[in-house]
C-alpha cells in the first residue's frame, strides 16, 4: 500500500526517469508502510539520471507493482509537478492537477501530493481562530481545500466510522475544488476553505461538539466546503436582472443557494462518495441543501429572529435533533461571515476581495446598461463605506447573538477583533471623508478663483451655447458630484461631466486643475494603509485609479468603446459560469426535469437512479468554449438527465456540440445566450475577437430588449435618437432605468407589495423583470423607499436622483456640515453663489454613507434610502438591529 503521507516532489522529469526513494536518515522503519500522521515524511523524487546513492537504490526495490503504477501514472501525465517554488494561485489553478490527470483507473491515486513541511505547520493550527486560509493555499500550492478537507475527514475520523475510500473522498473535495471560479475575487475555493476552517473552529466548541453525531459533523463540513460551489461572482438580483436561467428554475429564489447544494450533490455523487453513503444518504443530503439554503443571506433576519427567541425562552436543548440543526445552520451562517471577526490583515483582505468582485459586478451592470446596485458602484462606493456598513448591520447583529449563545474563548476573541476592525474601517472612512471634502473645497476654491479671473461676457456664451446633448446627459447623470475626482482618468464613464466642467471654464483650467487635484489625491490615499499593500491584481480602492479587467480592456471613454465590445451578460463576465446563461428555452427545460423528480423547495430528492441525472443538470454546458473542461461535462446531460456522464475529453466535445446548438437557439426570441463558438480562450482579448457580424447581433438583440425591458419609457424616443450618434448617451438613458420595479406606484407607505392585478399599472422602469419584485418583500421595501419622502415625480425617477434634487439641499439631515466655512482666497467670506455650487456639488450618493453619517434611526434610514443595494445589505438594514 502506498502510504498516504507519501510526499511526492518531482525535481524535473528526464527522458529517462528513475524512481527513488530518499528517507531522511533517522527513518527505520519500512518506508512504505508509514502512518499518515508520522512525522517522518518520505519524499519520493522523480529524477532524470542524476547519480543516486545505493541506499535509494536499495529502497526503490521496495515499491510494489501498484506503486510503481501510480509513479508511472504520475510520470506520463505530468510535465512538471510541483516543486516546492510556489505559485500563484492562478498560475497553480490552471496547471493540471495531479491527482485529476490520473486516469487509470488501476493506478492508485495519489492522494497527497502537497503533503510540505509548510502545510503540516498550517494544518497543525487548523483549529485556530486566527486562520490564515491565504496561507494555507499558499503552503499547498493553490490546493488548500482539498488539503484542509482530507486533513480534517481524518481529524475527525469519518473515514474510519463511515469507511469511506480516501480516494474517493480526495475526488469529492477535488471535484469542490474545481466547481469554484477561481477568477472570482471573492467567491473561490479559497474562501470556502476559510469557512470550512470557521465551521471547524464552531464544532470543536464544547456545546456543540459534546452533541454532535458522525453524520451531523460530516453534513456540516460538506456544507461548509460547497456552500458557495460554482458562484458566478454575481448575486442574485444580477441573475434575475439577466434573465438567467437559473432564476427562472428556482423561481428567483435562493436561486444560487439551491444551485450550490445541488452542485455539491453532484460532486458527492460523481466522486462516488454517495454510493459509500447510501444508508444515510438521504439523511446525509437533506442536512446539506437545508445547511446551505441558510447561507442566504437574504434569510438572515429570519434567523435571527428565531435564534434571539431560542436564546431568550433558554429553548436550545442540542439534544434535540431539530434545535441541533438550527445551531449548525447558524453555526454555518456565522462561519460564511466571520472573515469581520478574523484578525486586521486577514479581514482586510477579504474586504478588499469581496469588494472588489462587488465593484465588478457593478461594470458589468453599467456595461449591460442595468441599474448600478449602489454597493457594486465603484464611483458611488468605497470599501471603508461598504465595510462599515456591513459590519454594522450584518455581521454584528448576527455574532452579538452566536457570542451569547457561545460565550467562550473563541466567540470573545472573535468579538474583540469585530470591535477592533470595524473601528480601523470607521477610522478609514472619517480620514476618506474629511480628504474628500477637503479636496472638493479645494477643487472649488481652484475652480472659482479662475472663473472670477475670466468669468468674462464671452464666458457667458460659451457656457450658454453648449450642446444641448451635453447638458442634457449631465442633468440625466444627475450624480457627476458624487464621482469621485480622479474618475476622468479611470474611464469614459464619467467624462461628461468632466466635459461640461471643460466646457464651462477655460479650455486650460480644468486640465491643471485636475492633475492637480489627482495629485493631491493619490497623495492621501497613498496614506491609507489598505491601499499602501500590493494586492494580486486587486482594483479597488477608494476612487481607485485602476479599474477591474474589464475596464482596463475598455480604456477611453466606456461610452464609446462600446461599440467595440459584444454587449451581452456572457461576454462581461471573465469567466463563463452560470450567470453567463440566459437561454430560456434550455432553462425551461430544465425546470421540467428538475421539478419533475424533485420538492421544489428543500429539493429532498428522492435520491436514486435519477438524481445523478439531476445534480448534473445543475452545471450548464458553458456559453463560451473556455470554459473549465470539469463543467462541459457536466452539458451533455442537460438532454439526457439520467444518464451518467463521463468527464473529460468527450465530455467536452458533447457540451462543445451544446454550445454550438445553445448559439444557435438563442436567436432573438430567446433574449440571450448567445456568444458560443468563438474561438478558445479565456479573456476579453479572446472575446474581443468575436465576428463583427456577431456582435452586430448581440448589439442589435440586446438593444431590441432594452427597448422591451430597459428603458423608462417616456425616455424611449430619445434613447432611439440617440442611440447610434453617441454611445455615452445611451448609457446614461439607461440608467436612469434603475429603478426597481413598482416605485412608480405611488405607495406611500413604503411598504408596497402590488398584487398581481396590480402589477401592469405598475411603470415599468429599469431592466428588472416584473417577478423580482415579486420574489423579495424586503427588496421592495427597501426599494420604494424614497417615496414615502418623495414626490410622485420624484417617485418615477428612482433613487439613483442625486440626493439633493429629491429634497431640499439646506434641510438636509444629511449633507454633512461638517466642513468648516472656507473663505475665498482673497479672504472674503463666500458669496451665496459659491455656497450653493459646493452644496450642489457634494451631493450624497445616498449609499451608505448616508446611512452612516447621521445616526439617523433605521425608519429614517428606509425613507431615505434608494433602491439599488443588493438585497442581502438592505434586508439586514430593514430588519435593523436585533
Ligand atoms: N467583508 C464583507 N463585506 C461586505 N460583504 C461581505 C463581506 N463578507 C461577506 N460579505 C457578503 O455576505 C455574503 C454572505 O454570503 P456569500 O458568501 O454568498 O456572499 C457574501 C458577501 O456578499
Ligand atoms: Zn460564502
Amino acid at each position: 500500500m502506498f502510504p498516504f503521507a507519501t510526499c511526492l516532489a518531482a525535481t524535473g522529469i528526464g527522458r529517462h526517469p528513475r524512481w527513488v526513494i530518499t528517507v531522511p536518515a533517522q527513518v527505520t522503519a519500512d518506508p512504505t508502510n508509514v502512518s499518515a500522521h508520522s512525522p517522518d515524511v518520505i519524499y519520493i523524487r522523480l529524477r532524470d539520471d542524476s547519480p543516486t546513492d545505493d541506499r535509494c537504490r536499495r529502497r526503490s526495490r521496495m515499491l510494489s507493482e501498484g506503486e510503481v503504477v501510480l509513479l508511472e501514472s504520475v510520470a506520463h501525465h505530468s510535465k512538471r509537478l510541483p516543486n516546492g517554488r510556489f505559485l500563484t494561485m492562478h498560475k497553480r489553478r490552471r496547471k493540471k492537477l495531479t491527482t485529476r490527470s490520473l486516469s487509470n483507473e488501476n493506478a492508485p491515486a495519489l492522494l497527497d501530493d502537497i503533503h510540505h513541511g509548510q502545510v503540516q505547520c498550517v494544518l497543525k493550527h487548523v483549529w485556530k481562530w486566527p486562520f490564515n486560509a491565504f496561507a494555507l493555499d499558499t503552503a499547498t500550492g493553490g490546493r488548500s481545500l482539498p488539503v484542509l478537507c482530507v486533513h480534517l475527514f481524518h481529524w475527525y475520523g469519518l473515514m474510519e466510522h463511515f469507511k469511506l475510500d480516501v480516494v474517493q473522498v480526495w475526488k469529492l473535495f477535488s471535484l469542490i475544488e474545481e466547481g469554484y471560479h477561481s477568477t472570482n475575487p471573492y467567491h473561490n475555493a479559497i474562501h470556502a476553505t476559510d469557512v470550512t476552517q470557521a465551521m471547524h473552529c464552531f464544532l470543536q466548541e464544547d456545546k456543540i461538539k459534546n452533541f454532535l453525531t458522525p453524520l451531523e459533523i460530516m453534513a456540516s463540513l460538506i456544507a461548509a466546503v460547497a456552500h458557495d460551489l460554482d458562484h458566478p461572482g454575481v448575486n442574485q438580483p444580477f441573475l434575475i436582472a439577466t434573465s438567467n436561467h437559473l432564476a427562472t428554475l428556482y423561481e428567483n429564489t435562493s436561486v444560487l443557494e439551491n444551485h450550490h447544494w445541488r452542485s455539491a450533490i453532484g460532486c458527492l455523487l460523481e466522486s462516488h462518495v454517495a454510493e459509500k453513503l447510501s444508508p444515510i444518504r438521504q439523511d446525509l443530503e437533506s442536512q446539506i441543501s437545508s445547511l446551505i439554503l441558510a447561507t442566504d443571506i437574504t434569510r438572515q433576519p429570519e434567523f435571527l429572529k428565531k435564534f434571539n427567541n431560542y436564546l431568550e425562552n433558554d429553548e436550545l436543548d442540542m439534544k434535540d435533533p431539530e434545535l441541533r440543526h438550527f445551531i449548525l445552520q447558524i453555526a454555518l451562517k456565522c462561519a460564511d461571515i466571520s472573515n469581520p471577526c478574523r484578525p486586521w490583515d486577514v479581514s482586510r483582505k477579504w474586504s478588499l476581495k469581496v469588494c472588489d468582485e462587488f465593484f465588478r459586478q457593478g461594470d458589468y451592470e453599467r456595461q449591460l446598461g442595468l441599474p448600478v446596485t449602489d454597493i457594486c458602484d465603484r464611483y458611488n462606493n468605497t470599501v471603508p463605506k461598504i465595510q462599515t456598513v456591513f459590519f454594522k448591520f450584518m455581521v454584528l447583529p448576527l455574532f452579538n447573538l452566536w457570542h451569547k449563545f457561545l460565550d467562550t474563548k473563541l466567540s470573545h476573541s472573535m468579538m474583540e477583533n469585530l470591535r477592533k476592525n470595524q473601528q480601523q474601517w470607521e477610522e478609514l472612512r472619517e480620514r476618506e471623508s474629511s480628504d474628500e471634502q477637503q479636496l472638493i473645497a479645494d477643487a472649488d476654491d481652484m475652480m472659482l478663483e479662475q472663473e472670477n479671473e475670466q468669468d468674462t461676457p464671452q464666458q457667458q456664451n460659451r457656457r450658454g451655447s453648449l450642446p444641448a446633448v451635453v447638458l442634457e446627459t449631465v442633468d440625466k447623470m444627475g450624480r457627476r458630484h458624487s464621482v469621485p475626482l480622479n474618475l476622468a482618468r479611470v474611464t469614459g464613464h464619467a467624462l461628461p461631466c468632466t466635459i461640461l466642467r471643460r466646457e464651462s471654464l477655460q479650455g486650460a483650467l480644468p486640465s491643471t486643475l485636475l492633475v492637480q487635484v489627482e495629485n493631491r489625491r493619490r497623495f492621501t490615499l497613498g496614506q491609507i494603509p489598505y491601499l499602501e499593500e500590493e494586492e494580486e491584481g486587486l482594483s479597488i480602492s477608494v476612487g481607485s485609479s485602476r479599474s477591474s479587467g474589464l475596464q482596463r480592456s475598455s480604456d477611453g471613454c466606456g461610452g464609446s468603446h462600446m461599440d467595440d465590445r459584444p454587449v451581452s451578460a456572457e461576454n462581461l463576465i471573465p469567466e463563463p459560469s452560470i450567470a453567463t446563461i440566459t437561454n430560456t428555452a434550455d432553462a425551461s427545460r430544465l425546470c421540467n426535469v428538475i421539478h419533475g423528480v424533485t420538492s421544489p423547495v428543500l429539493g429532498h430528492q428522492a435520491t436514486s437512479g435519477c438524481s445523478r441525472g439531476l445534480t448534473r443538470q445543475q452545471t450548464f454546458p458553458p456559453i463560451q468554449p473556455y470554459v473549465r473542461a470539469r463543467y462541459l461535462s457536466t452539458g451533455g446531460d442537460t438532454a439526457a438527465p439520467c444518464s451518467s456522464s463521463s468527464g473529460g475529453t468527450s465530455a467536452v466535445s458533447t457540451a462543445s456540440s451544446r454550445t454550438g446548438s445553445t448559439s444557435s437557439e438563442g436567436c432573438p426570441s430567446a433574449g440571450g445566450g448567445g456568444g458560443g463558438g468563438h474561438g478558445a480562450g479565456g479573456n476579453g482579448t479572446k472575446r474581443d475577437s468575436i465576428l463583427d457580424t456577431d456582435r452586430a447581433f448581440k448589439l442589435a438583440r440586446f438593444s431590441s430588449n432594452k427597448e422591451k425591458e430597459n428603458v423608462d419609457p417616456a425616455a424611449r424616443t430619445n434613447a432611439e435618437i440617440r442611440r447610434n450618434s453617441n454611445h455615452v448617451n445611451q448609457i446614461l438613458t439607461r440608467r436612469r432605468g434603475s429603478a426597481p420595479v413598482g416605485n412608480g406606484n405611488g405607495d406611500n407607505t413604503g411598504h408596497p407589495t402590488p398584487g398581481k392585478g396590480q402589477e401592469a399599472t405598475i411603470p415599468r422602469r429599469g431592466s428588472v423583470p416584473s417577478d423580482f419584485s415579486k420574489q423579495s418583500a424586503l427588496f421592495k421595501v427597501v426599494a420604494t423607499g424614497p417615496l414615502s419622502t418623495n414626490s410622485p415625480k420624484q417617485g418615477a425617477r428612482r433613487s439613483s436622483l442625486p440626493y439633493d434634487s429629491n429634497i431640499g439641499l439646506s434641510s438636509s439631515p444629511l449633507v454633512s456640515p461638517s466642513r468648516p466655512e472656507r473663505r475665498g482666497s482673497d479672504g472674503s467670506r463666500p458669496g451665496s453663489r459659491r455656497r450653493r455650487r459646493k452644496s450642489m456639488k457634494r451631493r450624497s450618493s445616498g449609499g451608505p454613507d448616508v446611512l452612516l453619517s447621521t445616526g439617523q434611526s433605521m425608519d429614517s434610514f428606509l425613507a431615505h434610502r434608494r433602491g439599488s443595494l443588493p438585497v442581502e445589505i438592505l434586508a439586514t438594514s430593514f430588519s435593523g438591529p436585533h
